[in-house]
């Protein structure tokens, strides 16, 4: 941020979430919204509860878009938990956008969704979009609009196509629209830096949690001591990584009985990087006890924090 321009005035900041039925856009319409700027999680614990999937810096707003697993018609005690967690970030964001595809009529999947979010978040602003405009003609877009509109009560409603471009700024801008006045809530260098590498980190770490994220809810840190393609290849990155925990126990269970966990958490961090990057990687993947590094200002700072 450098501390070189104050923000204006009327600058917003704020979080906002994507909610739908599987495939209806939302991941290519954040990314769409995003560009090339890819925001990291890690740089900021207080936050790691909700994934940030990545962050839009315009000059007069930042908003943060948050990412929410699918809501489920709860079946089984996890589809009740991660509602919980869908839930809870829909209070807990300034505005969700309500994605429906334009090529498939609305149906139940969509009530539900519109049900839950008017008992939930009765005072978070909703935006309906219409997504993936460009697959259908403008005559049905026009209908299921008229059609969403039926579903509940929207802040806005707004069609728009991620893979041709149309009106993606129009859903920026009323997304923005929504925000809450204030400071931008992440600087702008950060995430610009490294972002490869951070974000390398941030996948071993949602992998390192997964599953025993109530077992060591913050105490988690992944460094990347170095990432290169191998001499002599141009299809191979080997990346080196260090997952820092606090204490000892916390190590057993990062590891697992005879290391089983460890390799799980390296197969799928694998994978998620390998989408990341493009290309097939090598991942060494260590666990060291950094005492406390919660409370240390000096390994904080090693961490990235
Ligand atoms: N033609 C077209 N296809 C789109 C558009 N947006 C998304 N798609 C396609 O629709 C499919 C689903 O898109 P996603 O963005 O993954 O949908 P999602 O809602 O994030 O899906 P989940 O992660 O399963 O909840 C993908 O094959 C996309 O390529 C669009 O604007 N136009």
């Amino acid at each position: 941020m450098g501390g070189m321009t104050t923000p204006a005035d009327d600058f917003r900041s704020g979080f906002a979430c994507f909610v739908g039925r599987p495939n209806a856009g939302k991941s290519t319409l954040t990314n769409a919204l995003i560009g090339t700027k890819v925001a990291i999680t890690s740089s900021k614990p207080q936050t790691t509860r909700h994934a940030i999937r990545g962050i839009v810096h315009r000059p007069d707003a930042q908003l943060v878009v948050v990412d929410t697993p699918g809501l489920h018609r709860p079946r089984t005690l996890l589809g009740q938990r991660l509602n919980d967690v869908v839930r809870e970030t829909w209070s807990e964001v300034d505005v969700v956008g309500f994605c429906v595809p334009a090529d498939q009529r609305i149906g139940p999947g969509d009530k539900y969704i519109a049900t839950e979010l008017r008992s939930i978040a009765r005072k978070t602003p909703v935006v309906g979009i219409v997504t993936k405009t460009d697959l259908v003609p403008q005559q049905r877009v026009a209908e299921q609009l008229l059609a969403l509109q039926e579903l509940m009560d929207f802040a806005e409603l707004v069609p728009v196509s991620a893979v041709d471009g149309y009106q993606v700024d129009v859903v920026a801008d009323l997304l923005v629209g929504r925000l809450p006045v204030g400071p931008p809530l992440y600087p702008d260098g950060e995430l610009t830096d490294e972002p490869e590498a951070t974000l390398v980190a941030e996948l071993i770490r949602e992998a390192a949690l997964e599953g025993v994220r109530d077992e060591l809810p913050h105490s988690i840190a992944v460094t990347i001591d170095e990432m290169a393609p191998r001499e002599g290849r141009d299809d191979l990155v080997d990346v080196y990584a260090v997952v820092h925990v606090e204490r000892s126990s916390q190590k057993s269970i990062v590891i697992g009985q005879r290391g089983q966990r460890l390799r799980e958490v390296g197969a799928t961090a694998r994978q998620h990087i390998q989408k990341l990057l493009g290309t097939k990687i090598y991942l060494d993947l260590h666990v060291k006890v950094s005492k406390d590094w919660q409370r240390d200002p000096k390994q904080l700072r090693r961490l990235g924090f």
